[in-house]
Formats: structure tokens, C-alpha cells, sequence
């Protein structure tokens, strides 16, 4: 799957010109070592792209579980100045990285994020950010302690598409939200019998790794610790060759925010294996992740939520005063700008691009002691655990058990 989303950022620079920009790029006197555990798929997608055009911070070392893994992904990507580790301690123990970033399987995050902030190191983990909501409360206790930042990769918030539909829904001209859907699904035969993804003892399961779907539920519908999460059906498909593992998951829930009343009903669907038409063709026409939101005078759909930065679109559709769609409809495109970003950042930016320019800075705030100066946008480990209990209600309704990390101790 990571090899569609490398494939996809390189058709996108390609158009872009993003070389250009990247043969041009000048560093800061002192940019920021970064350090990537393990040489996962993702890496370059994600990472050791976006690094190149940030004037910041270096790529300076990969990590893998065998020497000559890491130093076969350095070769792969022709990487200058990049120091191969056998092991993962091998390079948090380096006093030369500052900044790690890891996309280990999901049941890994939260003990290695751990591991990284005890050794003094700034990271960047990948989506979801632990196995269940526990979890992540450990890591902000890391973070409190150790004062380093961490940032759950939810790259999708960071993209002004994003912060546009949200503005949209919170200007109030539209009215209260009354429902709202998403939907993400990999076609059948994207991923390997083996992938990471299907492994109950790695935190797999659709509703973990489409974690997306739900973060844009949140996301959309404002929830935070005023919100109640009613899950009223949680229906799994389950893995034939282990039951523990929702293939894909259908999502019915209620979000009531206590403040205002108001009461979002959201239905969510994820599929990591959406079967093949006809048991033969493999479904890429429904591969676009999407949402729809359902306010009292509009209606606002938004395609391509996940990727905003190859091609999106949202369509805001007015309602007439019984309810009922209009023929009225604008069409808003947010390459760069909106009401985060403003002047800063560029059209060309990837998702993970613009997460880049928030935990650099992040970083560099809190190494400034301006721990509480933040960056235009972020997302806060109190909201990435109200995510992550969303997933824990939703396995609980499923009848299935929690995703449990590996390694941690209670
Ligand atoms: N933000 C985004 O767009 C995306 C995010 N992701 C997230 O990134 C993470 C990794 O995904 P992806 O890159 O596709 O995965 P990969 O399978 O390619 O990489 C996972 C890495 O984890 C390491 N690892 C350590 N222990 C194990 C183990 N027991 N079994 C298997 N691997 C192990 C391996 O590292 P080593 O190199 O040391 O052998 C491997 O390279 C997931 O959390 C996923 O949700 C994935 C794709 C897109
Ligand atoms: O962006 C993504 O797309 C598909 C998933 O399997 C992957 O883990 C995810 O992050």
C-alpha cells in the first residue's frame, strides 16, 4: 500500500516541479538531525520527501531491525550524509539525532515513542499513534516528564483543505451538523497476506489502520472533552484466517456535545479488502477516501480528504428551507493558504509536507522554551486519544478485543 502513496507523491512532484525545488533548497546553519526507526515502506512517502524542501532539518540516519536493511533503503533512495543503524537503540542512543520519526507496525508506536523521548529525542509517530486510549495517556505522561513533543502523523489535518471545510462547518452560516459520513477502502489485492495490517499481535484491523475516517469524524464535528460518544453499531467483517481482525468495519455513533446540544450522528466504513466485482475486478474506482456532511442549510462534500494535495474537491450545496437540495452549488479548492496557513506554504505542498513545517517548528518552540507557543496548526495528544477511544469503543461494540501495544509495561 505505502508503494501507491510513493508512487502518488512522485506523480505529484513530477507535475509540480518539485525538483526544482529540491536541487535549490538551502539549510539553516544548524537544521535539525533527523532519524528514522525502522526502513518501513512509508519512510520516503511521508518523511525523506518533505524533508528535502524544509530549510530546517536533515535526514541524518535510518534504523533497522538488521544493518543491512537500513543501509539497502539508504542506497534505494540514493541518500547523502545518512548513517546506517542495526538496531533501533543503536540510533536513539546517538547524541547527533534530535528528531525521530517512526512508522513501525501500530502495536509498536507507543512503546518505541516511549523509548524515543527517554532517550531525548523530538518524535513524529505514525497513525493511529498506540494500540487503544491507555496507551496514549502513557505517552503524554512521557511527554510531560521528558518535554519532548510528540506528534501523532495525521498528516491530512495539517492540509488547508482541511482547516477550509472546518471553517465552513464552525462559520455557523450552514446551521447545526445533523449527520456525517466517510468512507475509505483499499481494493482487494492491495495488500499482502503478510502485511502488518491483518496481524491481531501488531494492532492491525481496518478501524486502526482507517483510523482516518474516524480522526475526520472528530475532526469535522468538533469533538473534544465536552463530547459524548454513544457507538450504536459496530459491524466488523472479519478476517477468515483470524477472527481478531476486522478486514473492514461499518460505524454507526452519536457525538453529543454536552455544551450545545448538538448531536452529530456519524456512519463511518473502512475496508482494507473491499472484495473484487464479480470476485474479479479489483475496485480503484472506490479508492478515494471521501466525507460527507450534512448541516441544517448545506450540504458539504469533500473528496479526497486523505490526499488533498494530488487533487480534492468540495462542493457546498445549498438547502432550501425545507430541507431539500438545491441546484446551488460552490466549489472551493485549498492548495496553500486558508484559515491556518495564510501566507505560508506553497501550492506543491504534500499533506506530510505541511505536517513537517508544524512539528519543526513545534520542536523548535519547546527547544526555545516557548513551550507554549504553537505552530498554525497541531494536533494535541488530547486529541489524538479521543481518536484512539473512539477506536476502543468501537472494538468493544464489535465484540472484538482491544488492540494491545507490544513491549509496554503497565
Ligand atoms: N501516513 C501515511 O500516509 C501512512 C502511514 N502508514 C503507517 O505507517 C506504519 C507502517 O506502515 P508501512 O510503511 O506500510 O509498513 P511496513 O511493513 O513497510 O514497515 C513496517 C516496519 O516496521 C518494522 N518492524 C518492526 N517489528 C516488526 C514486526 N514484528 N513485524 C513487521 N515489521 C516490523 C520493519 O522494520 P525494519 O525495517 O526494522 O525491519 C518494517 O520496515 C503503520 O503504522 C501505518 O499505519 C502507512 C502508510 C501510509
Ligand atoms: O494512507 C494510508 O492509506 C492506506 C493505509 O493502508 C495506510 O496505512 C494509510 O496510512
Amino acid at each position: 500500500m505505502s508503494n501507491i502513496g510513493e508512487l502518488a507523491v512522485k506523480i505529484h512532484n513530477w507535475r509540480a516541479g518539485v525538483g526544482k525545488h529540491k536541487s535549490t533548497q538551502q539549510k539553516s546553519a544548524n537544521p535539525l538531525r533527523a532519524g528514522a526507526i525502522s526502513a518501513a515502506a512509508i519512510n520516503w512517502t511521508a518523511f525523506f520527501d518533505p524533508i528535502d524542501t524544509h530549510p530546517d532539518i536533515v535526514l541524518a540516519g535510518v534504523a533497522a531491525r538488521s544493518l543491512a536493511k537500513a543501509e539497502a533503503q539508504i542506497a534505494h533512495y540514493n541518500l547523502k550524509d545518512v548513517k546506517a543503524y542495526g538496531s533501533y537503540e543503536e540510533l536513539l542512543a546517538d547524541p547527533n539525532i534530535d528528531v525521530v520519526y517512526t512508522a513501525l507496525p501500530n502495536g509498536l508506536h507507543a512503546e518505541w515513542a516511549i523509548k524515543a523521548m527517554e532517550a531525548g529525542k523530538h518524535i513524529l509517530v505514525e497513525k493511529p499513534i498506540a494500540s487503544n486510549a491507555s496507551d496514549v495517556e502513557k505517552i503524554k505522561q512521557c511527554s510531560i516528564r521528558t518535554g519532548k513533543v510528540v506528534l501523532e502523523a495525521m498528516h491530512w489535518q495539517f492540509h488547508p483543505v482541511a482547516h477550509a471545510v472546518r471553517e465552513e462547518i464552525e462559520s455557523g452560516k450552514h446551521g447545526k451538523i445533523l449527520s456525517f459520513r466517510a468512507r475509505m477502502t483499499l481494493p482487494r489485492g492491495t495488500l499482502s497476506a503478510d502485511d502488518i495490517r491483518l496481524k491481531y499481535d501488531l494492532s492491525g484491523g481496518a478501524t486502526m489502520d482507517l483510523s482516518y475516517v474516524l480522526s475526520a469524524a472528530s475532526y469535522f464535528c468538533g469533538l473534544d472533552s465536552t463530547t459524548s460518544i454513544d457507538i450504536q453499531k459496530a459491524v466488523p467483517r472479519l478476517s477468515p484466517g483470524d477472527p481478531k481482525i476486522d478486514e473492514a468495519m461499518d460505524v454507526e455513533f452519536v457525538l453529543t456535545d454536552h455544551e450545545t446540544g448538538v448531536e452529530a450522528f456519524c456512519t463511518t466504513h473502512g475496508d482494507l479488502l473491499e472484495p473484487k466485482l464479480l470476485g474479479i475486478v479489483p475496485r480503484y474506482w472506490n479508492m478515494m477516501p471521501s466525507c460527507a456532511i450534512e448541516l441544517e442549510k448545506s450540504q458539504i462534500s469533500l473528496d479526497n480528504f486523505v490526499g488533498p494535495h494530488m487533487s480534492h474537491s468540495i462542493d457546498i450545496i445549498e438547502k432550501d428551507s425545507k430541507g431539500n437540495a438545491t441546484g446551488k452549488k460552490r466549489s472551493l479548492h485549498f492548495y496553500k493558504g486558508g484559515p491556518k496557513w495564510g501566507d505560508r506554504g506553497e501550492a506543491w505542498w504534500t499533506t506530510y509536507r505541511y505536517q513537517l513545517e508544524a512539528f519543526v517548528e513545534m520542536v523548535r518552540n519547546v527547544q526555545q522554551g516557548k513551550n507554549h507557543t504553537m505552530p498554525p496548526c497541531w494536533l494535541s495528544l488530547d486529541e489524538s486519544q479521543l481518536v484512539m477511544s473512539v477506536i476502543d469503543a468501537v472494538y468493544e461494540n464489535a465484540g472484538l478485543p482491544k488492540r494491545e501495544s507490544r513491549g509496554l509495561v503497565a
